[in-house]
């Protein structure tokens, strides 16, 4: 599977076009827009967030609430862009109305693509960089995953994002937590936190980081169980599932690490305490006694939760911005201030949520006959049962 998005921030709409989906899978506008909604959530979020009710229109490849095989487009118009037709107008400016019309940034903010992105196009304006470079795009890549999300429902996976750790105060996570339990808690918590006696604290720290024109990062975790054993391979680099997933959070806006299990930590400890034992049982099939790998061996899924865990670094637009480059006088001036958000940590690990549910989604699909869902369905349940008893 592959999908395109496309928007600016402050457009008309963003709109994403899925490919390789398979034929006669049920799916409805709903499955998209609640979470949408959940991606739009979270404390910490700035006021444009107040702004939209993100709902996707499905425009193709879907009739009466199945899918047909063909590309999927999604569509998720901008309720904002009434406020920027004139800024954002797409007809030619005549000469002397640029200054009053385009809201032009030449003070490029550290920390965000202003500066590389113009060099790179040669904008003189920032404003055509960060009207792409903002994570409102990540509107467009939960749609997609939502897709994603819920044929891997169908096939028996569930996945959950959430926060670990936010502004230094790191979450207890009960690793006996059903998955139910997790996604029940992390939703109705406004930072996405499973433990309830840190959420408080988490708080206060993001009120802490905007009174002081600040922002702060954190780290979430994607769970998601009832992957089948042997997804993905170990046989070429670029095969292997692991590797996709961590380049899938890397590209989430401000994502600056990925660890897989245990990840950094497994530098810290002998092997005894890293390897998982494997064992047997009938019903179950093979299993490992722990679960330190996050569910991955050599590329490929063990069966096991696969647990990935992502680094979001702090907003880099300050209301009290720190110091930069005017591009046009090259004096020093305090960075551009956009509107912004103090701390999008709890946003995104729903987004985190949706980029690995498209990469498990992919590597279910490629691994199998996949352009009729019933076919997919039936293949899947076999491989379960022949991995069971192999
Ligand atoms: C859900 C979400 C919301 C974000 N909101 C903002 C924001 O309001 N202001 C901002 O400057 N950056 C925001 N970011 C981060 C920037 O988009 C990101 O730092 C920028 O694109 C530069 O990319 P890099 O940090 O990966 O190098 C947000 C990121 C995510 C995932
Ligand atoms: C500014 C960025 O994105 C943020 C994410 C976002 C959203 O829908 O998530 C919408 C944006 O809206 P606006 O710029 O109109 O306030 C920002 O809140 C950024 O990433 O640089």
């Amino acid at each position: 599977m592959r999908y395109l998005t496309a928007g600016e921030s402050h457009g008309p709409q963003l709109t994403t076009i899925l490919e390789g989906l398979p034929a006669g899978m049920p799916l409805e506008a709903s499955d998209i827009n609640d979470e949408l909604a959940r991606r739009q959530k979270g404390y910490g979020r700035g006021r444009r967030m107040q702004i939209e009710k993100d709902t996707a229109e499905i425009v193709s490849g879907v009739r009466h609430g199945q899918t047909l095989g063909s590309p999927i487009a999604l569509v998720v118009k901008n309720n904002d862009w009434k406020h920027w037709t004139k800024i954002m107008g797409i007809e030619a400016l005549e000469e002397g109305q640029e200054d009053e019309i385009k809201r032009k940034v030449t003070r490029a903010r550290p920390g965000h693509a202003d500066l590389n992105g113009a060099i790179k196009y040669g904008h003189h304006d920032m404003r055509n960089v960060l009207e792409r470079s903002s994570a409102r795009e990540t509107t467009v890549r939960v749609a997609a995953g939502a897709v994603a999300k819920k044929l891997l429902s169908l096939l028996g996976v569930e996945i959950v994002g959430h926060v670990v750790e936010l502004g230094g105060v790191k979450a207890t996570v009960n690793p006996n937590l059903s998955m139910e339990a997790l996604k029940e808690s992390t939703e109705a918590s406004p930072v996405r936190v499973a433990d309830p006696n840190v959420e408080q604290a988490m708080m206060s720290a993001i009120d802490e980081a905007k009174k002081n024109g600040d922002s702060i990062g954190g780290v979430v975790e994607v769970v998601a169980t009832g992957m089948p054993a042997g997804i993905g391979s170990y046989v070429h680099y670029d095969r292997k599932l692991d590797g996709k997933l961590a380049a899938a959070i890397m590209s989430i806006n401000a994502f600056k690490g990925v660890e897989i299990g245990i990840g950094f930590e497994a530098a810290r400890l002998p092997g005894s305490l890293v390897h998982d034992e494997i064992a047997w049982d009938g019903k179950t099939g093979y299993y490992r006694k722990t679960n330190r790998l996050g569910g991955f061996e050599g590329g490929m899924t063990t069966g096991m939760p696969v647990v990935v865990r992502g680094v979001m670094k702090p907003i880099p637009t300050l209301y009290k911005p720190l110091m930069s480059v005017d591009i046009e006088s090259k004096e020093p001036f305090a960075a551009s201030v956009e509107r912004s958000d103090s701390c999008a940590v709890p946003a995104a690990a729903v987004v985190a949520e949706h980029v690995v549910a498209w990469e498990l989604a992919n590597a279910l699909i490629e691994q199998f006959n996949s352009d009729r869902f019933e076919t997919l369905v039936d293949e899947i349940k076999r491989h379960r049962e022949y991995a069971r008893e192999f």
